[in-house]
Order: C-alpha cells, then structure tokens, then sequence
C-alpha cells in the first residue's frame, strides 16, 4: 500500500503539488491524469524519492519511504519515464540488467531475465540485446526502459507517460500486454498519461489533477457519467462520453446465443466501441461473435450496444 498524506512539493516558492492526500492499494492500477505541470511526475517522484517532499509523508508498504534503504527502494520499485534516460554507453542488456546486477544476481539469472522482457515487449533478444540506444528508434528506447522497470520484477510499478513516443498500434499492443502484466503479476502500478483514451482503459482508478491538488478521483465510469464539474466534464470529451463508455464494456457480455450469421467475425474480447466501429462501417445491423478460439460464440445486434439482451 503507499500512503501519500498531505504531500506538498514547491520550486522557487511554486507550489507544484499542494497537500494531496492519496492511498494507492496493493495491487490496484492507479492513472494520474491533469494538464500540463498539474504535478504528476512530481508526484511520482515524490513516491520513489527522486524528490523530497517540503512537508507532508509517504508510505510504502507502511513503512515512510525515507526509512526504506535506496536498496530496498530500487527493488520494490520500478520507474519508466517517456525520455527514457538510458545510460547511451551501456548496452540494452546493460541497460535492463541494471538493478538485478547491484542485487547480485547470478548472471545466468540476468540472460534469463533480459530475453524474456525482450521477448515481453517485442523485441527480439538476439538482435536487440548488443544494441546501444542510439542504434534504436525512439519507440524501441521506450520500450526497453519499461523492460528495465520490470527487470527486477518490484511490486510497484512507476510509470510516466511510458508509451508516449509509440505509434498507435504498438502503443495498443504494449497497453494490452500492460494489462496483462497487472492482471497476472497483481503489481502496484501508477501510471501518468496525458490520454483520456489510455487512462479509461488502463485505470481502475483515474486521479485527475490540477494546480497540484485532486480534482476528482475514481473508476472510469464514475468519470464518464458523473464528472463533477466543468474542468472534469471538459476533460474527458464530453461530445465522446457515449462512445468512451461502449469502450469500457466487451461485446462478450452482450452477445447473444443465436446461430451464426455470414460475415467477417468480431471476437467476443473486442469492446463495444469496437463493434459499433464495424456496425458503421460494415453497413450491418448484426454480426458475428467468436471466441478466442475462433468459434462461433453468437451474434450481437446493433441494439444490443445500448442494453443487454433480456
Ligand atoms: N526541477 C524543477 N524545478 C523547478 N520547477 C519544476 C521542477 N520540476 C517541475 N517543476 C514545476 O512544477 C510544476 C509541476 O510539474 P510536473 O512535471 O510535475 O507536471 P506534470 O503534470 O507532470 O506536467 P506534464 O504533463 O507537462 O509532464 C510545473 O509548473 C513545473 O514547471
């Protein structure tokens, strides 16, 4: 569990975070999101001690982070920031093995580690591993900096505007397989975004900020449909709330158990946003459901987006 209680941070007498206040649970996918200098890397930083905070206390794990020892900081928790900051004469697998090689790690172990978080965020460990960062594209930077948050596999997960230089389908890929990490790893991860899009579908909880302090706090559908005021309601696209909310939903829990239908199939673990994407540009009241395993699971009717069949 961290435990911010009323953390203020100022520079030059500017207050970039104002007694906030924030409980982040173990396990829970926490996304800070707010204009730009609202403080969210500051706050991030404030949790790892990249900063100290003027007045105020952060726990981790109940325990205030200035009595953790740097060591135990390193391990417990992983940081990926969007310039990356990789050391530009180190290898990635220098790079990546960074923190598991001040832990000792055998050095098998490492090999062992670099492939698989190579092979995790795309990137082919033979070809990629002798590379230095300069010999990458800035995407591919990206990612081996989240592969060396990962490295030493920490329970807390830092993470600022990691997938910002992606373009928009590895950008979708890795936000899967971020998903994917938290569901399996049950890891703590805070994550600053400046996309309402990537916070609704990564966030179990969304922290909106502004001027250092919370504006709102709460699950995507709480910010959807009960923004609490005009900043929040401005936020997040009030024209698209509708279409933002089929997003948050799979057709899997509409789908219904009919025969199936002629057409190109859309699997049950697409959002309802997606199918009413292909409802549009299909031209088509109904279409066809698979599974993951590509069987026919149902058809799903264009008024099937607005309730679930009875
Ligand atoms: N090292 C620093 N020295 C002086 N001012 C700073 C420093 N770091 C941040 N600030 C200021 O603190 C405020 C909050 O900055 P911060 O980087 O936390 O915002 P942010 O919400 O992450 O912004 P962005 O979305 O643009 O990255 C800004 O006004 C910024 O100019």
């Amino acid at each position: 569990m961290i435990e911010i209680s009323e953390v203020r941070k100022s520079f030059n007498g500017w207050p970039a975070v104002s007694e906030l206040s924030l409980t982040i649970k173990n396990g829970e996918f926490v996304v800070l999101i707010g204009t730009s200098g609202s403080g969210k890397s500051t706050l991030l930083k404030l949790l790892n001690r990249l900063l100290e905070p003027d007045s105020g206390s952060i726990r981790l794990h109940g325990k205030p982070v200035v009595e953790h020892s740097p060591e135990q900081l390193r391990r417990r928790i992983g940081y990926a920031i969007q310039s990356v900051g990789l050391f530009p004469h180190w290898t990635v697998e220098q790079n990546i093995s960074a923190v598991p090689v001040l832990l000792k790690w055998p050095k098998a172990k490492i090999h062992d580690r670099v492939s698989e978080l190579l092979e995790l965020l795309h990137l082919s460990p033979e070809k990629f591993r002798h590379r230095y960062p300069d010999q990458l594209s800035g995407g591919q930077q990206q990612r081996v900096g989240v592969a060396r948050a990962l490295a030493a596999d920490p329970d807390v997960l830092l993470m600022d505007e990691p997938f910002g230089a992606l373009d928009p389908v590895t950008r979708a890929s890795l936000q899967q397989e971020l998903a994917n990490i938290h569901k399996l790893s049950g890891k703590t991860i805070v994550l600053v975004t400046h996309d309402i899009d990537e916070a609704l579908a990564l966030g179990q909880r969304i922290v909106l900020m502004d001027h250092g302090r919370i504006v709102q706090q709460g699950t995507p559908r709480d910010f959807l449909l009960t923004p609490e005021n005009e900043f929040v309601r401005e936020f997040v696209g009030q024209s698209d709330v509708g279409i933002r909310l089929l997003g948050l939903d799979k057709i899997a829990g509409r789908v219904r158990g009919e025969p199936p239908i002629p057409g190109e199939p859309i699997r049950s673990s697409s959002t309802l946003r997606e199918a009413l994407s292909a409802f549009i540009t299909r031209k088509a009241h109904s279409l066809p459901v698979v599974d993951e395993q590509g069987q026919a699971a149902g058809v799903l009717h264009f008024s099937d987006l607005l309730e679930a069949p009875r």
